[in-house]
Parts: C-alpha cells; structure tokens; sequence
C-alpha cells in the first residue's frame, strides 16, 4: 500500500537547516498495523505528515497504491487524502463549536454524497463506537476517552483504507488509552491499514511490526505478530 524509498525532508530558515528524514526506507502493505517509535526529534511526525500527504518531500520516492505521489499537487494530494486517509491525533483536534455528530460529519461534506446518505453514515459510525447518546453533545462536555472516539468516529467515517495515528493514547488513562487502542485492533481486524506513532511499548504490542527511528532513519524493526 505505501513504499517509501530514500525519503528526504529538509527543514531550512534563515540560520538553520534541519535534516528531519534522511532517506528513509520502509513499505507497509496492506491490512498491516505498524507502530512507529523512536526519540522525540527523530522525524516520526514529519514521516506521517509526508505519508497523510499534509506535507511535501525534498527528496526519495513515495508510492501509494503504487501511484508515486511524490510530485503531486495540493489538488491531486486533497483528492487522494480525503478518498484513502483517516488522522487520528494525540490532541483529538475536534472542533469545539460543532456538536459530536456535526463533527464526525465533517470529512463527508467534502464528498459527493447526498445529505440523507451523509446521516446515515455518521449514525452508523457513532452507534458503532457508542456514542449515539452523545450525538447533539459538544466535545467540551465529554471525558478525554469519549472525545477521542469521537475523533476515530471522524476518522473513518469515510471508510478510509489507511489510518494515520498520532500519539493516539497520549492524553488518555490507561482505561481509556486501553479502549482506544482496542478501536483501532477492531478497525485493522475489518482490513484498515494502521500506521501509529507512539512512545508507548504498551500501546506498540497491539501492532504487527514496530518501526524504530533515530536521526530520521529507520534502525530496527520488529516483528511482532
Ligand atoms: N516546521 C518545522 N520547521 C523547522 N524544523 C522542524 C519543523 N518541524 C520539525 N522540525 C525539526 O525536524 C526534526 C524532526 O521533528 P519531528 O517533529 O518530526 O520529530 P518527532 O519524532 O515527531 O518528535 P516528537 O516525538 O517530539 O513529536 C526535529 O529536529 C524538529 O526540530
């Protein structure tokens, strides 16, 4: 699904030029669950950046269901991104003045479907991950663990085929992180392909391979399952 050959990102300001992926290598295929770890710095926001296609590279191949989309627009990346991604982030990034279901709505306006189908999906999805009795509430008003199944709710709402995860965990207790974390071994057991980056070992044993960056280079990898 994703093959990533000798990526390059290159961060430059006036004084300063930061090497955050130095060409890196790895492919994920599809159905896979893999977590990405390594030290703070090392590059693993930057990597599911580029791979949610929220960023351009300086460098290497990128192919995405072997279409190389290292050159691609902002149109054409949109395009592909709202079709295939779902991003599920430490932050939950929910909109705070949109209710829950308006908020699991939102990567559907984007789409072609009809008002009445549109509905139907989100019910679908809230029922799914339990939060129909949340459904008119705003995020304000839910804990930490129901906000963010809200924000996985979002996520594949559009049936995404890849997953894209942020330090899902990191804002949760362990009941909650447990909770969410069991979300995404149902989604990948349904045939999505999960990439998380973590700092969590817990939270890494629930994947298949662990990916260990340093200096913006994979070292190691392990596979678990
Ligand atoms: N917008 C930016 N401008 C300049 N440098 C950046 C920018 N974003 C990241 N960097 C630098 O690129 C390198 C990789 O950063 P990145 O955020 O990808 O690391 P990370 O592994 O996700 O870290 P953390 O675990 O702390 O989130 C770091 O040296 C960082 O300072």
């Amino acid at each position: 699904m994703i093959k990533i050959t000798e990526l390059k990102k290159i961060y430059r300001s006036e004084e300063l030029e930061t090497t955050a992926l130095n060409d890196l290598s790895f492919e994920v295929k599809k159905g896979e669950f893999v977590a990405v770890m390594g030290p703070s710095g090392c590059g693993k926001s930057t990597l599911l950046n580029i791979l949610g296609l929220l960023d351009d590279l300086d460098g290497g191949s990128f192919l995405f269901n072997g279409t190389e989309v290292a050159k691609f627009n902002d149109y054409k990346r949109s395009d592909l991104r709202t079709e295939n991604i779902g991003f599920v982030f430490q932050s939950f990034n929910l909109i705070d003045e949109l209710t829950v279901f308006e908020n699991v709505e939102l990567p559907l306006i984007y789409t072609k479907l009809k008002e009445k189908e549109r509905k139907k999906r989100v019910d679908e999805v809230l029922e799914r991950m339990q939060l129909m009795h949340r459904r008119n509430h705003f995020p304000q008003q839910l804990s930490g663990g129901q906000q963010q199944r809200v924000a996985v709710a979002r996520a594949v709402v559009n049936e995404p085929k890849l997953i894209l995860a942020d330090e899902p965990t990191g804002n949760l207790d362990s009941v909650n992180g447990n909770e969410v974390m069991q979300l995404m071994t149902d989604l990948n057991a349904q045939g999505t392909t999960i990439i998380m980056v973590t700092h969590s070992e817990h939270d890494a044993k629930y994947s298949h391979r662990i990916i260990r960056m340093l200096d913006g280079q994979v070292v190691t990898e392990n596979i678990l399952a």
